[in-house]
């Protein structure tokens, strides 16, 4: 059971990433924003995925994204780092605006992200797929014409390849191909490659999707190193024991909106955000204490409610 008293700290460490003084409301202004987003707003056909009104990220902090099910999380994602484009709205990262700036040219900018499946190239080995992270994020095709360049040579970029590799304890696959990993191995390796092009922000879709309990605890450790180094995180998660340890600030999203924004534990605390998890079809951890119990607790009263229903108020024993 998660020790709601480790957790408390949590808070407090908002200080230190220079948040204690943000308002816990959704499109709160942050006191040094690496992004700012405006009116972001992408439809599929009559649905409306995204339709965020305003948003900042804290530099130096990690921020986590959560949300339901379809609350349009990855496509805010896809829209922030060139991977899709919004039918309106502006958004920048250290200032410069990025609309209609391409994916590859947004890593350039030193905003990287890895996906929710992992891409890493299965049929490559651990350190060919590092020395692709140094170029960016490019198409398959070009990389693998890249490669063959590559092939064989010591440079500096296999040199800062195999210091990630021995960070992220991947060292010894060194010469394996990225397809015979587990699936939290492949997760680190996105990790260690999106880390070749020294990113200044490090967007993670998932990071915990798929990977081992053995393994989740490194990856945290990762993630807050990340931040330690002075980088930004922001990252996409369903697994709430993870982003009440690591995280500085949350932002919730539902249907494509901003709906509440804080730190951990008052944001999980939030009615909105149990309301908005309640009405959605999930199927995803909500393992943290407080949503937990308030779920249980909203349901017995149903249950109380409809028994009392039944039984035309007074609960009576029934008898065969
Ligand atoms: N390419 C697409 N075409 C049509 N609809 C899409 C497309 N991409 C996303 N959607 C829809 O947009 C909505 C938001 O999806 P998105 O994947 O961004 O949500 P999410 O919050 O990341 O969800 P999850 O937590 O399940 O990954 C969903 O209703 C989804 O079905």
């Amino acid at each position: 059971m998660p020790d709601n008293q480790s957790a408390a700290p949590r808070d407090a460490l908002s200080g230190p990433a220079g948040l204690a003084d943000v308002p816990h409301e959704p499109g709160a202004a942050k006191p040094d924003p690496i992004v700012v987003a405006d009116d972001v707003r992408r439809r599929f056909g009559g649905l409306t995925a995204v339709d965020v009104k305003h948003v900042e990220i804290q530099r130096g902090a990690i921020t986590a994204l959560i949300g339901p099910n379809g609350a349009g999380k990855t496509t805010f994602f896809n829209l922030l780092t060139g991977f899709d484009k919004p039918q309106s709205g502006s958004w920048s990262f250290n200032g410069r605006s990025l609309a209609g700036v391409s994916a590859y040219k947004v890593a350039r900018m030193g905003m990287i992200r890895t996906f929710q499946l992992t891409k890493v190239l299965a049929k490559l080995t651990v350190i060919e797929n590092m020395r692709m992270g140094a170029t960016g994020q490019r198409g398959e095709r070009f990389l693998s014409a890249l490669l063959q360049t590559w092939r064989g040579q010591e440079n500096d970029v296999t040199t800062k390849a195999d210091a990630l590799l021995e960070r992220f304890l991947l060292l010894k696959k060194r010469e394996d191909f990225a397809g015979e990993l587990s699936g939290g191995q492949r997760k680190l390796l996105e990790m260690a490659r999106a880390l070749m092009a020294d990113p200044e922000l490090v967007m993670l879709d998932e990071p915990m999707a798929g990977v081992n309990p053995a393994l989740k605890q490194s990856l945290l450790g990762h993630v807050k190193s990340l931040r330690d180094e002075g980088r930004t995180v922001l990252f996409v998660e369903h697994d709430m024991d993870m982003v009440r340890d690591i995280s500085d600030w949350v932002i919730v999203m539902a249907q494509g909106q901003v709906i509440a924004e804080g730190p951990p534990l008052s944001v999980m605390s939030d009615s909105r955000v149990i309301d908005a998890y309640l009405g959605s079809h999930h199927d995803q951890d909500l393992s943290d204490d407080t949503v937990a119990e308030r779920i249980e607790a909203e349901a017995e009263d149903e249950i109380d409610a409809e028994h009392s229903a039944a039984t035309g108020g007074t609960h009576k024993e029934v008898s065969a």
